[in-house]
Protein backbone atom coordinates (compact mmCIF):
# COMPACT_ATOMS: atom_id res chain seq x y z
CA UNK A 1 0.00 0.00 0.00
CA UNK A 2 2.79 2.15 0.96
CA UNK A 3 4.46 1.64 -2.45
CA UNK A 4 1.56 1.78 -3.90
CA UNK A 5 1.04 5.92 -2.18
CA UNK A 6 4.62 6.43 -3.22
CA UNK A 7 4.50 5.65 -6.76
CA UNK A 8 1.02 7.00 -7.06
CA UNK A 9 2.48 10.58 -5.56
CA UNK A 10 5.66 10.21 -8.01
CA UNK A 11 3.26 9.80 -10.85
CA UNK A 12 1.16 13.08 -10.17
CA UNK A 13 4.80 15.07 -9.82
CA UNK A 14 5.95 13.31 -13.32
CA UNK A 15 2.64 14.41 -14.44
CA UNK A 16 2.77 18.22 -12.97
CA UNK A 17 6.44 18.48 -14.38
CA UNK A 18 5.19 17.35 -17.85
CA UNK A 19 2.04 19.78 -17.92
CA UNK A 20 4.26 22.54 -16.97
CA UNK A 21 7.04 21.34 -19.51
CA UNK A 22 4.81 20.80 -21.89
CA UNK A 23 2.80 23.66 -21.71
CA UNK A 24 5.66 26.10 -21.88
CA UNK A 25 6.62 23.73 -25.04
CA UNK A 26 3.17 24.65 -26.70
CA UNK A 27 3.38 28.34 -26.30
CA UNK A 28 6.68 28.10 -28.07
CA UNK A 29 4.87 25.84 -30.99
CA UNK A 30 2.33 28.29 -30.74
CA UNK A 31 4.71 31.09 -31.26
CA UNK A 32 6.31 29.73 -34.41
CA UNK A 33 2.49 29.04 -35.65
CA UNK A 34 2.24 32.47 -36.07
CA UNK A 35 5.07 32.96 -38.28
CA UNK A 36 4.13 30.55 -40.77
CA UNK A 37 1.37 29.40 -42.42
CA UNK A 38 0.71 25.72 -41.25
CA UNK A 39 -1.89 23.73 -43.19
CA UNK A 40 -5.73 24.19 -41.85
CA UNK A 41 -6.40 21.98 -39.41
CA UNK A 42 -8.98 21.98 -36.52
CA UNK A 43 -8.96 23.50 -33.25
CA UNK A 44 -6.51 22.24 -30.84
CA UNK A 45 -6.57 21.65 -27.09
CA UNK A 46 -3.72 22.81 -24.87
CA UNK A 47 -0.57 19.88 -24.62
CA UNK A 48 -2.31 17.16 -26.17
CA UNK A 49 -3.28 18.76 -29.18
CA UNK A 50 -5.62 17.30 -31.41
CA UNK A 51 -5.44 14.17 -30.12
CA UNK A 52 -8.67 14.42 -29.04
CA UNK A 53 -10.12 14.15 -32.64
CA UNK A 54 -8.62 10.76 -33.48
CA UNK A 55 -10.74 9.22 -31.08
CA UNK A 56 -13.26 6.42 -31.81
CA UNK A 57 -12.19 5.46 -35.05
CA UNK A 58 -9.47 3.67 -36.88
CA UNK A 59 -6.89 7.19 -38.01
CA UNK A 60 -7.44 6.17 -41.87
CA UNK A 61 -11.17 6.84 -41.48
CA UNK A 62 -10.90 9.68 -38.95
CA UNK A 63 -8.16 11.57 -41.35
CA UNK A 64 -10.45 11.12 -44.03
CA UNK A 65 -13.50 12.56 -42.07
CA UNK A 66 -11.04 15.81 -41.04
CA UNK A 67 -9.73 16.03 -44.63
CA UNK A 68 -13.39 16.30 -45.89
CA UNK A 69 -13.56 19.27 -43.56
CA UNK A 70 -9.86 21.03 -43.72
CA UNK A 71 -8.68 19.66 -47.03
CA UNK A 72 -6.45 17.59 -48.64
CA UNK A 73 -3.40 18.88 -46.85
CA UNK A 74 -4.00 18.76 -43.00
CA UNK A 75 -2.03 19.70 -40.08
CA UNK A 76 -2.65 17.99 -36.66
CA UNK A 77 -0.62 18.26 -33.41
CA UNK A 78 -0.61 15.21 -31.83
CA UNK A 79 0.97 15.36 -28.55
CA UNK A 80 4.56 17.20 -29.07
CA UNK A 81 4.48 15.88 -32.73
CA UNK A 82 3.67 18.22 -35.75
CA UNK A 83 1.17 15.70 -38.26
CA UNK A 84 0.99 16.27 -41.89
CA UNK A 85 -1.69 14.67 -43.34
CA UNK A 86 -2.23 13.83 -46.95
CA UNK A 87 -5.67 13.17 -48.50
CA UNK A 88 -4.55 13.68 -52.41
CA UNK A 89 -3.23 11.87 -55.32
CA UNK A 90 -1.67 15.28 -56.47
CA UNK A 91 -0.65 16.27 -53.08
CA UNK A 92 1.08 12.94 -52.71
CA UNK A 93 3.24 13.36 -55.65
CA UNK A 94 4.10 16.10 -54.02
CA UNK A 95 5.43 14.51 -51.02
CA UNK A 96 6.94 11.50 -52.58
CA UNK A 97 8.00 12.57 -56.43
CA UNK A 98 8.67 16.36 -56.75
CA UNK A 99 10.12 16.69 -52.75
CA UNK A 100 10.65 13.00 -52.26
CA UNK A 101 14.16 13.27 -50.95
CA UNK A 102 12.83 15.94 -48.28
CA UNK A 103 10.14 13.51 -47.01
CA UNK A 104 12.49 10.26 -47.37
CA UNK A 105 13.30 9.82 -43.88
CA UNK A 106 11.10 8.00 -41.14
CA UNK A 107 10.29 8.89 -37.84
CA UNK A 108 12.35 7.16 -34.94
CA UNK A 109 9.48 5.23 -33.41
CA UNK A 110 9.94 3.95 -29.81
CA UNK A 111 8.91 0.45 -31.38
CA UNK A 112 11.40 0.31 -33.95
CA UNK A 113 14.48 1.80 -32.20
CA UNK A 114 13.62 -1.20 -29.87
CA UNK A 115 12.97 -3.90 -32.18
CA UNK A 116 15.43 -2.82 -35.09
CA UNK A 117 18.11 -2.34 -33.35
CA UNK A 118 18.10 1.17 -33.30
CA UNK A 119 16.09 1.59 -36.12
CA UNK A 120 19.13 0.13 -38.49
CA UNK A 121 16.55 -2.13 -40.44
CA UNK A 122 15.43 -0.54 -43.73
CA UNK A 123 12.02 0.04 -43.31
CA UNK A 124 13.12 2.57 -40.26
CA UNK A 125 16.49 3.63 -40.92
CA UNK A 126 16.95 7.73 -41.53
CA UNK A 127 17.34 8.68 -45.07
CA UNK A 128 21.29 8.50 -45.77
CA UNK A 129 24.41 6.34 -46.37
CA UNK A 130 23.87 3.88 -44.68
CA UNK A 131 19.89 3.25 -45.15
CA UNK A 132 20.67 4.12 -49.10
CA UNK A 133 23.32 0.97 -48.89
CA UNK A 134 20.80 -1.49 -47.48
CA UNK A 135 18.25 -0.48 -50.36
CA UNK A 136 20.57 -1.22 -52.71
CA UNK A 137 21.41 -4.36 -51.26
CA UNK A 138 17.62 -5.28 -50.70
CA UNK A 139 16.97 -4.39 -54.03
CA UNK A 140 20.17 -6.09 -56.12
CA UNK A 141 20.81 -9.12 -53.92
CA UNK A 142 17.93 -10.32 -51.41
CA UNK A 143 14.66 -9.16 -53.16
CA UNK A 144 15.79 -9.08 -56.83
CA UNK A 145 13.50 -10.38 -59.30
CA UNK A 146 15.80 -13.59 -59.87
CA UNK A 147 16.58 -14.46 -55.90
CA UNK A 148 12.38 -14.46 -55.96
CA UNK A 149 12.09 -16.10 -58.40
CA UNK A 150 14.69 -18.92 -56.63
CA UNK A 151 12.39 -18.79 -53.82
CA UNK A 152 9.38 -20.67 -56.27
CA UNK A 153 9.86 -24.43 -54.81
CA UNK A 154 9.61 -22.92 -50.93
CA UNK A 155 6.13 -21.17 -52.52
CA UNK A 156 5.28 -24.24 -53.82
CA UNK A 157 5.92 -26.46 -51.27
CA UNK A 158 4.16 -24.47 -48.40
CA UNK A 159 1.31 -23.87 -51.31
CA UNK A 160 0.94 -27.67 -50.68
CA UNK A 161 1.23 -27.47 -46.99
CA UNK A 162 -1.72 -25.03 -47.30
CA UNK A 163 -3.94 -26.95 -49.68
CA UNK A 164 -3.37 -30.05 -47.63
CA UNK A 165 -4.57 -28.76 -44.75
CA UNK A 166 -7.70 -27.63 -45.86
CA UNK A 167 -8.12 -30.90 -47.37
CA UNK A 168 -7.35 -32.07 -43.62
CA UNK A 169 -10.54 -30.08 -42.33
CA UNK A 170 -12.65 -32.54 -44.25
CA UNK A 171 -16.04 -30.00 -44.74
CA UNK A 172 -15.35 -27.97 -41.21
CA UNK A 173 -14.75 -24.32 -42.15
CA UNK A 174 -11.16 -23.59 -42.35
CA UNK A 175 -9.98 -20.41 -40.65
CA UNK A 176 -8.16 -18.75 -43.59
CA UNK A 177 -6.86 -15.73 -41.54
CA UNK A 178 -4.35 -18.27 -39.84
CA UNK A 179 -3.63 -20.43 -42.78
CA UNK A 180 -2.41 -17.24 -44.96
CA UNK A 181 -0.68 -16.13 -42.45
CA UNK A 182 1.55 -19.17 -40.96
CA UNK A 183 1.88 -19.99 -45.23
CA UNK A 184 3.58 -16.21 -45.66
CA UNK A 185 5.23 -16.81 -42.71
CA UNK A 186 6.84 -20.35 -43.04
CA UNK A 187 7.94 -19.26 -46.89
CA UNK A 188 9.58 -16.17 -45.31
CA UNK A 189 11.22 -18.08 -42.53
CA UNK A 190 12.52 -20.31 -44.88
CA UNK A 191 13.50 -17.71 -47.52
CA UNK A 192 15.28 -16.04 -44.72
CA UNK A 193 17.17 -18.74 -42.39
CA UNK A 194 16.81 -21.62 -45.21
CA UNK A 195 14.89 -23.92 -43.15
CA UNK A 196 11.39 -23.50 -40.75
CA UNK A 197 13.21 -21.76 -37.41
CA UNK A 198 12.97 -24.54 -34.02
CA UNK A 199 11.17 -21.98 -32.24
CA UNK A 200 8.57 -21.18 -34.94
CA UNK A 201 5.97 -20.62 -32.39
CA UNK A 202 7.51 -18.53 -30.51
CA UNK A 203 8.86 -16.19 -32.77
CA UNK A 204 5.62 -15.43 -34.93
CA UNK A 205 3.72 -14.71 -31.21
CA UNK A 206 6.70 -12.26 -30.87
CA UNK A 207 6.33 -10.86 -34.35
CA UNK A 208 2.80 -10.20 -33.94
CA UNK A 209 2.69 -8.58 -31.21
CA UNK A 210 5.39 -5.94 -32.28
CA UNK A 211 2.82 -5.47 -34.92
CA UNK A 212 0.40 -4.69 -32.37
CA UNK A 213 2.41 -2.28 -30.78
CA UNK A 214 3.98 -0.40 -33.40
CA UNK A 215 1.66 1.26 -35.48
CA UNK A 216 3.40 4.84 -34.64
CA UNK A 217 0.09 6.43 -32.85
CA UNK A 218 0.97 5.08 -29.11
CA UNK A 219 0.99 7.86 -26.76
CA UNK A 220 4.88 7.05 -25.88
CA UNK A 221 5.43 8.29 -29.60
CA UNK A 222 3.45 11.25 -29.46
CA UNK A 223 5.90 12.72 -26.48
CA UNK A 224 8.96 11.81 -27.63
CA UNK A 225 10.40 14.13 -25.01
CA UNK A 226 8.70 12.60 -22.25
CA UNK A 227 10.67 9.44 -22.02
CA UNK A 228 9.25 8.46 -18.81
CA UNK A 229 5.88 7.34 -20.45
CA UNK A 230 7.32 4.41 -22.36
CA UNK A 231 8.46 3.47 -18.65
CA UNK A 232 4.70 4.25 -16.95
CA UNK A 233 2.82 2.51 -19.71
CA UNK A 234 4.62 -0.94 -19.81
CA UNK A 235 5.89 -0.22 -23.53
CA UNK A 236 9.27 -0.34 -23.39
CA UNK A 237 9.37 -3.31 -20.92
CA UNK A 238 6.91 -5.20 -23.25
CA UNK A 239 9.25 -4.00 -26.28
CA UNK A 240 11.96 -4.73 -24.41
CA UNK A 241 10.96 -8.46 -23.84
CA UNK A 242 9.94 -9.28 -27.85
CA UNK A 243 13.30 -7.97 -28.40
CA UNK A 244 15.24 -9.82 -26.57
CA UNK A 245 12.81 -13.44 -27.53
CA UNK A 246 13.72 -12.41 -30.81
CA UNK A 247 17.10 -11.59 -30.63
CA UNK A 248 17.69 -15.02 -28.62
CA UNK A 249 16.49 -16.84 -31.90
CA UNK A 250 17.77 -14.66 -34.37
CA UNK A 251 21.36 -14.98 -32.74
CA UNK A 252 20.79 -18.75 -32.67
CA UNK A 253 19.65 -18.89 -35.99
CA UNK A 254 23.32 -16.65 -37.39
CA UNK A 255 25.52 -19.23 -35.11
CA UNK A 256 24.42 -21.85 -37.09
CA UNK A 257 25.00 -20.40 -40.66
CA UNK A 258 28.11 -18.94 -39.27
CA UNK A 259 29.14 -21.98 -38.03
CA UNK A 260 28.21 -23.97 -41.83
CA UNK A 261 29.59 -20.75 -43.57
CA UNK A 262 28.89 -21.81 -47.05
CA UNK A 263 31.71 -21.42 -49.83
CA UNK A 264 28.94 -19.49 -52.51
CA UNK A 265 26.72 -17.70 -50.25
CA UNK A 266 25.31 -16.35 -53.49
CA UNK A 267 23.08 -19.08 -53.42
CA UNK A 268 22.35 -19.68 -49.84
CA UNK A 269 19.25 -17.83 -48.07
CA UNK A 270 19.15 -14.31 -46.62
CA UNK A 271 21.01 -15.03 -44.00
CA UNK A 272 23.91 -16.64 -46.29
CA UNK A 273 23.60 -13.50 -48.32
CA UNK A 274 24.00 -10.92 -46.11
CA UNK A 275 26.90 -12.76 -44.15
CA UNK A 276 28.64 -13.28 -46.91
CA UNK A 277 28.36 -9.59 -48.36
CA UNK A 278 29.78 -8.52 -44.83
CA UNK A 279 32.41 -10.77 -45.11
CA UNK A 280 33.42 -9.89 -48.87
CA UNK A 281 33.50 -5.52 -47.11
CA UNK A 282 30.29 -4.97 -49.07
CA UNK A 283 27.91 -4.27 -46.30
CA UNK A 284 30.19 -1.10 -45.07
CA UNK A 285 33.42 -1.73 -42.54
CA UNK A 286 30.58 -0.79 -39.35
CA UNK A 287 28.26 -3.12 -40.06
CA UNK A 288 27.49 -5.29 -37.51
CA UNK A 289 25.59 -8.63 -36.63
CA UNK A 290 23.03 -6.57 -35.13
CA UNK A 291 22.53 -4.36 -38.50
CA UNK A 292 21.93 -7.93 -40.29
CA UNK A 293 19.17 -9.26 -37.47
CA UNK A 294 18.13 -6.16 -38.08
CA UNK A 295 17.70 -6.44 -42.10
CA UNK A 296 16.21 -9.49 -41.77
CA UNK A 297 13.81 -8.62 -38.40
CA UNK A 298 12.73 -5.22 -40.65
CA UNK A 299 11.46 -7.51 -43.75
CA UNK A 300 9.60 -10.09 -42.16
CA UNK A 301 7.53 -7.68 -40.35
CA UNK A 302 7.10 -5.66 -43.65
CA UNK A 303 6.54 -8.64 -45.23
CA UNK A 304 4.49 -11.67 -43.65
CA UNK A 305 1.30 -9.16 -42.29
CA UNK A 306 0.89 -7.32 -45.23
CA UNK A 307 0.90 -10.26 -47.28
CA UNK A 308 -1.30 -12.16 -45.38
CA UNK A 309 -3.42 -9.32 -44.81
CA UNK A 310 -3.80 -8.84 -48.43
CA UNK A 311 -4.63 -12.75 -48.77
CA UNK A 312 -7.51 -12.23 -46.27
CA UNK A 313 -9.29 -9.41 -48.15
CA UNK A 314 -8.99 -10.82 -51.55
CA UNK A 315 -10.64 -13.61 -50.21
CA UNK A 316 -13.22 -12.32 -48.06
CA UNK A 317 -14.17 -9.65 -51.49
CA UNK A 318 -14.27 -12.30 -53.74
CA UNK A 319 -16.82 -14.61 -51.21
CA UNK A 320 -18.71 -11.39 -51.11
CA UNK A 321 -18.80 -11.38 -54.83
CA UNK A 322 -19.99 -14.68 -56.16
CA UNK A 323 -19.40 -13.27 -59.75
CA UNK A 324 -16.21 -12.17 -59.60
CA UNK A 325 -15.12 -15.27 -57.19
CA UNK A 326 -16.62 -17.77 -60.27
CA UNK A 327 -14.97 -15.73 -62.89
CA UNK A 328 -11.40 -15.22 -61.10
CA UNK A 329 -12.05 -19.62 -60.68
CA UNK A 330 -13.34 -20.36 -64.45
CA UNK A 331 -9.88 -18.46 -65.34
CA UNK A 332 -7.77 -20.13 -63.13
CA UNK A 333 -9.43 -23.68 -63.91
CA UNK A 334 -9.95 -23.39 -67.50
CA UNK A 335 -5.71 -22.32 -67.61
CA UNK A 336 -4.79 -25.24 -65.41
CA UNK A 337 -6.69 -27.92 -66.67
CA UNK A 338 -5.54 -31.37 -66.34
CA UNK A 339 -2.26 -30.19 -64.23
CA UNK A 340 -2.44 -32.27 -61.37
CA UNK A 341 1.07 -29.97 -59.95
CA UNK A 342 0.32 -26.62 -59.97
CA UNK A 343 4.11 -24.62 -60.52
CA UNK A 344 4.68 -20.91 -60.02
CA UNK A 345 5.45 -20.40 -63.57
CA UNK A 346 2.27 -22.24 -64.17
CA UNK A 347 0.13 -18.95 -62.55
CA UNK A 348 1.99 -16.41 -64.71
CA UNK A 349 -0.78 -16.00 -67.38
CA UNK A 350 -4.18 -15.03 -64.84
CA UNK A 351 -5.40 -12.00 -65.81
CA UNK A 352 -8.49 -12.09 -63.90
CA UNK A 353 -6.59 -12.88 -60.72
CA UNK A 354 -4.18 -10.39 -61.38
CA UNK A 355 -7.16 -7.57 -61.54
CA UNK A 356 -8.62 -9.48 -58.14
CA UNK A 357 -5.29 -8.60 -56.59
CA UNK A 358 -4.97 -5.20 -58.02
CA UNK A 359 -8.64 -4.54 -56.61
CA UNK A 360 -8.30 -5.87 -53.56
CA UNK A 361 -5.13 -3.62 -52.74
CA UNK A 362 -6.94 -0.69 -53.73
CA UNK A 363 -10.01 -0.85 -51.30
CA UNK A 364 -8.55 -3.09 -48.87
CA UNK A 365 -4.80 -1.72 -48.89
CA UNK A 366 -2.24 -3.82 -46.28
CA UNK A 367 -0.69 0.01 -45.53
CA UNK A 368 -3.73 2.41 -45.60
CA UNK A 369 -1.75 4.81 -44.64
CA UNK A 370 1.55 3.73 -46.26
CA UNK A 371 4.87 4.04 -43.28
CA UNK A 372 4.98 7.65 -42.04
CA UNK A 373 7.83 9.91 -43.46
CA UNK A 374 9.30 12.94 -41.87
CA UNK A 375 9.82 16.18 -43.65
CA UNK A 376 13.83 16.85 -43.44
CA UNK A 377 13.50 20.52 -43.91
CA UNK A 378 11.00 23.27 -44.35
CA UNK A 379 8.80 22.92 -47.26
CA UNK A 380 6.24 24.83 -49.20
CA UNK A 381 3.29 22.73 -49.90
CA UNK A 382 0.53 24.82 -51.91
CA UNK A 383 1.03 27.71 -50.08
CA UNK A 384 1.38 25.96 -46.45
CA UNK A 385 4.71 25.65 -45.22
CA UNK A 386 5.79 22.02 -43.68
CA UNK A 387 7.70 22.26 -41.04
CA UNK A 388 10.60 20.62 -40.66
CA UNK A 389 10.93 17.70 -38.40
CA UNK A 390 6.96 17.33 -39.33
CA UNK A 391 5.50 13.38 -39.82
CA UNK A 392 3.77 13.34 -43.04
CA UNK A 393 1.61 10.61 -43.84
CA UNK A 394 -0.28 9.45 -47.28
CA UNK A 395 -3.91 8.26 -46.37
CA UNK A 396 -3.42 6.34 -49.36
CA UNK A 397 -6.42 4.44 -47.87
CA UNK A 398 -8.58 7.50 -49.06
CA UNK A 399 -7.14 8.39 -52.20
CA UNK A 400 -7.80 5.12 -53.56
CA UNK A 401 -11.41 5.11 -52.91
CA UNK A 402 -11.60 8.61 -53.55
CA UNK A 403 -14.70 9.51 -55.93
CA UNK A 404 -12.17 11.95 -57.94
CA UNK A 405 -10.17 9.19 -59.51
CA UNK A 406 -12.41 6.25 -59.64
CA UNK A 407 -15.49 5.18 -60.43
CA UNK A 408 -17.71 3.85 -58.08
CA UNK A 409 -15.10 4.17 -55.99
CA UNK A 410 -16.36 2.26 -52.79
CA UNK A 411 -16.93 -0.71 -55.07
CA UNK A 412 -15.06 -4.14 -55.69
CA UNK A 413 -15.02 -4.02 -59.57
CA UNK A 414 -12.09 -5.84 -60.46
CA UNK A 415 -12.88 -5.23 -64.17
CA UNK A 416 -11.90 -1.48 -63.87
CA UNK A 417 -8.32 -2.55 -63.89
CA UNK A 418 -9.17 -4.03 -67.82
CA UNK A 419 -9.33 -0.46 -69.23
CA UNK A 420 -6.04 1.33 -67.52
CA UNK A 421 -2.76 0.59 -66.99
CA UNK A 422 -2.37 1.15 -63.81
CA UNK A 423 0.80 -0.68 -62.14
CA UNK A 424 2.56 -1.14 -58.63
CA UNK A 425 5.31 1.02 -59.26
CA UNK A 426 4.11 4.27 -57.88
CA UNK A 427 4.23 6.32 -60.92
CA UNK A 428 0.39 6.80 -60.66
CA UNK A 429 -1.06 8.87 -57.51
CA UNK A 430 -4.04 7.76 -57.50
CA UNK A 431 -2.81 3.96 -56.99
CA UNK A 432 -0.25 3.46 -54.53
CA UNK A 433 -0.70 0.48 -52.80
CA UNK A 434 2.91 0.08 -52.48
CA UNK A 435 3.99 3.68 -51.63
CA UNK A 436 6.52 5.39 -53.96
CA UNK A 437 9.38 7.36 -54.54
CA UNK A 438 12.80 6.25 -52.74
CA UNK A 439 10.97 4.09 -50.25
CA UNK A 440 8.42 2.64 -51.87
CA UNK A 441 7.96 -0.88 -51.08
CA UNK A 442 10.98 -3.20 -52.37
CA UNK A 443 8.87 -6.35 -51.51
CA UNK A 444 6.48 -6.09 -54.79
CA UNK A 445 7.70 -8.85 -56.68
CA UNK A 446 8.40 -11.08 -53.28
CA UNK A 447 4.78 -10.06 -52.01
CA UNK A 448 2.57 -10.77 -55.34
CA UNK A 449 4.22 -13.88 -56.20
CA UNK A 450 2.87 -15.24 -52.91
CA UNK A 451 -0.40 -13.79 -53.60
CA UNK A 452 -1.28 -14.75 -56.86
CA UNK A 453 0.33 -18.33 -56.75
CA UNK A 454 -1.22 -19.28 -53.07
CA UNK A 455 -4.69 -17.44 -54.65
CA UNK A 456 -4.87 -19.54 -58.01
CA UNK A 457 -4.26 -23.04 -55.59
CA UNK A 458 -7.43 -22.34 -53.07
CA UNK A 459 -9.75 -21.17 -56.47
CA UNK A 460 -8.22 -24.38 -58.54
CA UNK A 461 -8.59 -27.03 -55.50
CA UNK A 462 -11.49 -25.96 -53.78
CA UNK A 463 -15.29 -24.23 -53.99
CA UNK A 464 -16.17 -21.80 -51.77
CA UNK A 465 -18.90 -21.56 -49.02
CA UNK A 466 -19.85 -19.54 -46.11
CA UNK A 467 -20.25 -21.50 -42.80
CA UNK A 468 -23.90 -22.01 -42.19
CA UNK A 469 -25.57 -19.82 -40.06
CA UNK A 470 -22.01 -17.88 -40.14
CA UNK A 471 -23.29 -15.86 -43.13
CA UNK A 472 -22.21 -12.13 -41.53
CA UNK A 473 -18.56 -13.50 -40.17
CA UNK A 474 -17.78 -14.47 -43.78
CA UNK A 475 -18.42 -11.48 -45.39
CA UNK A 476 -17.40 -9.14 -42.12
CA UNK A 477 -15.26 -6.08 -43.14
CA UNK A 478 -14.64 -4.78 -39.78
CA UNK A 479 -11.09 -4.03 -39.49
CA UNK A 480 -8.37 -3.91 -36.92
CA UNK A 481 -5.33 -1.29 -37.09
CA UNK A 482 -2.10 -1.64 -36.59
CA UNK A 483 0.73 -0.83 -38.91
CA UNK A 484 -0.89 -3.01 -41.76
CA UNK A 485 -5.18 -3.12 -41.78
CA UNK A 486 -6.40 -6.64 -40.59
CA UNK A 487 -9.97 -8.21 -40.76
CA UNK A 488 -11.22 -7.75 -37.22
CA UNK A 489 -12.32 -11.36 -37.12
CA UNK A 490 -10.70 -14.32 -38.70
CA UNK A 491 -11.52 -15.10 -41.65
CA UNK A 492 -13.26 -18.76 -41.86
CA UNK A 493 -14.94 -20.69 -44.77
CA UNK A 494 -16.26 -23.97 -46.04
CA UNK A 495 -13.83 -25.71 -48.63
CA UNK A 496 -15.37 -28.41 -50.66
CA UNK A 497 -12.43 -30.11 -52.72
CA UNK A 498 -13.18 -29.30 -56.58
CA UNK A 499 -13.06 -32.67 -58.82
C1 LIG B 1 1.01 -7.15 -50.24
C2 LIG B 1 2.11 -7.00 -49.54
C3 LIG B 1 2.81 -5.71 -49.25
C4 LIG B 1 2.32 -4.43 -49.23
C5 LIG B 1 0.91 -3.97 -49.53
C6 LIG B 1 3.43 -3.57 -48.89
C7 LIG B 1 3.34 -2.18 -48.77
C8 LIG B 1 4.38 -1.37 -48.39
C9 LIG B 1 4.27 0.06 -48.24
C10 LIG B 1 3.03 0.88 -48.49
C11 LIG B 1 5.49 0.53 -47.85
C12 LIG B 1 5.87 1.98 -47.57
C13 LIG B 1 6.24 2.66 -48.87
C14 LIG B 1 6.44 4.14 -48.76
O1 LIG B 1 6.81 4.65 -47.69
O2 LIG B 1 6.25 4.82 -49.79
C15 LIG B 1 6.37 -0.62 -47.74
C16 LIG B 1 7.69 -0.54 -47.35
C17 LIG B 1 8.50 -1.63 -47.25
N1 LIG B 1 8.20 -2.93 -47.59
FE1 LIG B 1 6.43 -3.60 -48.26
N2 LIG B 1 4.56 -4.32 -48.69
C18 LIG B 1 4.22 -5.63 -48.92
C19 LIG B 1 5.09 -6.71 -48.86
C20 LIG B 1 6.42 -6.65 -48.60
C21 LIG B 1 7.32 -7.77 -48.61
C22 LIG B 1 6.92 -9.20 -48.97
C23 LIG B 1 8.55 -7.31 -48.23
C24 LIG B 1 9.85 -8.03 -48.10
C25 LIG B 1 10.02 -9.30 -48.20
C26 LIG B 1 8.41 -5.89 -47.99
C27 LIG B 1 9.43 -5.06 -47.58
C28 LIG B 1 9.30 -3.70 -47.35
C29 LIG B 1 10.38 -2.86 -46.83
C30 LIG B 1 11.78 -3.32 -46.44
C31 LIG B 1 9.87 -1.57 -46.78
C32 LIG B 1 10.61 -0.32 -46.32
C33 LIG B 1 11.27 0.34 -47.50
C34 LIG B 1 12.06 1.59 -47.11
O3 LIG B 1 11.74 2.24 -46.14
O4 LIG B 1 13.04 1.89 -47.83
N3 LIG B 1 7.12 -5.53 -48.23
N4 LIG B 1 5.68 -1.75 -48.09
Amino acid sequence: MAALTISTVGLIVSVLFALVWMARKFNLTRNRGNKIKLPPGPWKLPIIGNLHHLIGEHPHRRFLSLAKTYGPLLYLKLGEIDLIVITSAELACDVMKTHDIVFASRPQLLGSTIISYNSSGIAFSPYGKYWSQLRKICTLNLLSPKRVNSFGVIREEEGSHLVEAIRAANGSPVNLSKMFLSVAYATFARAAFGKECAHRQEFLMAMKETFKLASGFSIVDLFPSLGFLGDVTGLRARLLRLHQVLDEILSEIIEEHEEKAREDSADGDLIDILLGLRRDGELGASTTMDNIKAVILDLFLAGTETTSSTLVWAMTELIRHPKALQKAQTQVRNTLQGKTEIKQSDVSNLPYLKMVIKETLRIRPAAPLLVPRVCSRPVELHGCTIPAGSRVVINAWAIMRDAKYWASPVSFEPERFEANCLDYKGSNFEYIPFGAGRRICPGVTFALSGVEYWLALLLFHFDWQLPEGDGFNGTQVEEVFGLTLNRKIDLCLLATPHK
